[in-house]
């Protein structure tokens, strides 16, 4: 975890906007926002790991030399979620964490291969992300839906799997909307899941697999014409192709940023490159996401604020910018009507005061 990454040039005014500004968060993993506190808590249930035990420790260990280091990081924190308890309490502290950041809404990307194949009863597992789930709702006002992921590394073994878990009505989960692609996409060609995204979305889900974060274009154009991605994840080098830009504006198809994510996987070199104004500039939706943020060192007012200083966004900007979020997102239209209305009676105020 590269140090917090705290946007030095946001104004102090802005951060305190943004702190208390209603967001809703599309973009982020389930054990990848495990906090420094639960993964050393986590580690320390698990000699046999070699994830630090100290908060501090993981501060050299979450710095990543490229992308696949961070797939190897990620697995070993993988392999400490073991019983449906550490699922359940994890899931329940990733929400206390985005509730801390008037996250009103997120949609939390899950990977329930990963834990069903290192031996976690799927039943068990359902029942304690939606126990999780509701008393978040419950105790914090957060409302959480569930994004399930493929592991596309790990193969069609782990389509199949994903997608049964996905969509068997005896095991799928109250609050599923969608069904992603994750892990390294080098070496993992987006045509191949076409079946299993074509199954999920028969099933009532919403496609949004990441694409394009280490990958070209083409990977972008994949997940729209094979897997029919309604908003892709990341989509990062779709600047290079004008043609992409000019779709995904002109058929609405929004792109999950996650700047500093893009830095400390290596996927970008630096923030001031990341092409996320060329995003802006050629009419294509943005939405600004944490993706894993204890391992990036940063949260998701930490990545309005780096998005406000590379669009140079005001008040007014970044609560069209929350807005943004929630009008793509997969939540009822009265509940997105709810959270708008709440963005915009803070920024109200706030200018007013
Ligand atoms: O669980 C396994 O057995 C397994 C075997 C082979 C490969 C994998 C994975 O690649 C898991 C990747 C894991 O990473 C998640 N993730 C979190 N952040 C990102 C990101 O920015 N880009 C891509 N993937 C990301 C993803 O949801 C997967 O669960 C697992
Ligand atoms: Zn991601």
């Amino acid at each position: 975890m590269t140090e917090h990454l705290v946007d030095p040039h946001a104004s102090r005014d802005l951060k305190a906007f943004i702190a208390g500004l209603p967001k809703a968060e599309l973009h982020v993993h389930h054990v990848g926002s495990a906090s420094p506190r639960i993964v050393s808590e986590l580690a320390a249930r698990h000699p046999d790991s070699r994830v630090p035990t100290d908060p501090a420790a993981l501060v050299d260990y979450f710095t990543f030399t490229d992308f696949a280091h961070f797939i190897e990081v990620y697995l070993s924190v993988v392999d400490l979620i073991r019983t449906p308890e550490d699922v359940r309490l994890l899931t329940y502290e990733v929400a206390r964490d985005l509730a801390r950041q008037q996250v009103r809404y997120a949609e939390l990307t899950i990977t329930p291969f990963s834990s069903t194949r290192r031996g976690i009863d799927e039943r068990a597992f359902m029942d304690a992300i939606e126990d999780a789930r509701k008393s978040a709702e419950a105790e914090f006002g957060t409302v959480l839906r569930w994004c399930f992921d493929i592991p596309g590394e790990a193969g069609l073994e782990s389509a199949e799997e994903t997608v049964r878990l996905a969509t068997d009505d005896r095991l799928r989960p109250e609050g599923l909307v969608s069904f992603g692609l994750g892990g390294p996409e080098v070496g993992v060609p987006r045509p191949q899941f076409k079946p299993y995204f074509d199954r999920a979305i028969a099933a009532g889900l919403h496609s949004v697999p990441h694409a394009g974060e280490t990958t070209g274009p083409q990977t972008v154009w994949d997940a729209l014409t094979h897997l029919r991605a309604e908003r892709i994840g990341h989509g990062t080098s779709s600047a290079r192709d004008p043609k992409l830009l000019a779709h995904l504006a002109e058929h609405r198809i929004p792109l999950e940023v996650c700047p500093t994510s893009n830095i400390a996987t290596r996927a970008v070199t630096t923030l001031d490159e990341h092409p996320i104004k060329e995003f802006v500039q050629a009419g294509v939706i943005v939405t600004i996401n944490s993706d894993d943020p204890p391992m990036f060192g940063t949260d998701l007012d930490n990545e309005y604020a780096v998005a406000a200083r590379l669009l140079g966004l005001d008040e007014r900007g970044l609560a069209d910018l929350a807005k943004n979020a929630v009008d793509v997102s997969f939540l009822d239209p009265a509940g997105k009507a709810g959270i708008k209305g709440e963005i915009d009676t803070y920024t109200a105020a706030w200018l007013d005061r």
